[in-house]
């Protein structure tokens, strides 16, 4: 497993959740997650398990009722400046351009110097933005947002980049070309990456491990080590036996075969 001696960069302890009170809607039941620091983990589930939330959690956006949740050995409780989050949605800031918007981020939490110094030329070229750095959010397209979103939490260098189904509004096409990119990226970088996507073949192609929630209260029901090697070329990895074999074992833990 990828950086297995490196220690844990997120631990979650019987972690429960109610939106409402203890009579209100509970979100999750006693969640137990130990990530291990630039470990890729992705994690899955049915709809309104309660995925969104433990991510927002994680990102010190939400409370919770009862257990802990914690970043290198750090209880979370608020943001922190070393983790990025990419959200379902791209809020990007409609007066702004897109260079302005990859490095808005940065200039918030580390200011303008560190935004001016910033290489926003090469975040735009990973991003295949090129062309479009003095275009504003209106100008462009649905994927384009979701690019540019992405790109603003890369470049904090986050120690820890929180996704929240940053692909799911996106083409196949571009769905492909930034697996791509965040597999070279991570393959570079070696972050710690938490994404939750619905594609259980993206949560194989992309991951060392796949968790799944179960149904809402959201319960790990399964931790899935996910044995193919790296590098990984979307290509070459997808028609591997063993990438169809996780595929299936993931797709009956879900019920979905
Ligand atoms: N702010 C909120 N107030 C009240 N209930 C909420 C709130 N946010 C989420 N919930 C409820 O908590 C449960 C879990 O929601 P969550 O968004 O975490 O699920 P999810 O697994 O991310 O869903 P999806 O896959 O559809 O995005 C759902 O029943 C949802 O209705």
């Amino acid at each position: 497993m990828a950086g297995s001696l490196m220690g844990v960069a997120i631990r979650v302890e019987n972690l429960t959740k109610f939106y409402g009170g203890p009579t209100g809607t509970k979100a999750l039941e006693d969640v137990d997650i130990a990530i291990e620091d630039c470990e890729f983990i992705s994690i899955i589930g049915p709809s309104g398990c309660g995925k969104s939330t433990l991510l927002r959690i994680l990102a010190g956006l939400h409370g919770f009722d009862t257990g802990s949740a914690a970043m290198f050995d750090e209880g979370v409780d608020a943001p922190r400046d070393d983790v990025g989050v990419v959200f379902q949605t791209a809020n990007l800031l409609p007066w702004l351009t897109v260079d302005k918007n990859l490095t808005l981020a940065l200039e918030i939490r580390r200011g303008k110097a560190a935004a001016e110094a910033a290489d926003v030329g090469a975040m735009v070229e990973m991003l295949n933005l090129k062309g479009f750095e003095d275009k504003y959010p209106h100008e462009l397209s649905g994927g384009m947002k979701h690019r540019v979103a992405i790109g603003q939490a890369l470049m904090q260098n986050p120690r820890v980049l929180l996704m929240d189904e940053p692909f799911g509004a996106l083409d196949a096409l571009t769905r492909d070309r930034l697996n791509i990119e965040l597999l070279r990226l991570w393959q570079r970088d070696r972050k710690t990456v938490v994404l939750i996507t619905h594609s259980i073949s993206e949560a194989v192609l992309l991951s060392d491990r796949v968790l799944v929630l179960s149904e809402r209260p959201g319960r790990l029901i399964a931790d899935l080590k996910i044995d193919l090697p790296r590098p990984r070329d979307p290509s070459i990895t997808r028609d591997m036996p063993a990438f169809g074999d996780h595929v299936v074992e993931l797709s009956r833990i879900m019920g979905v075969v």
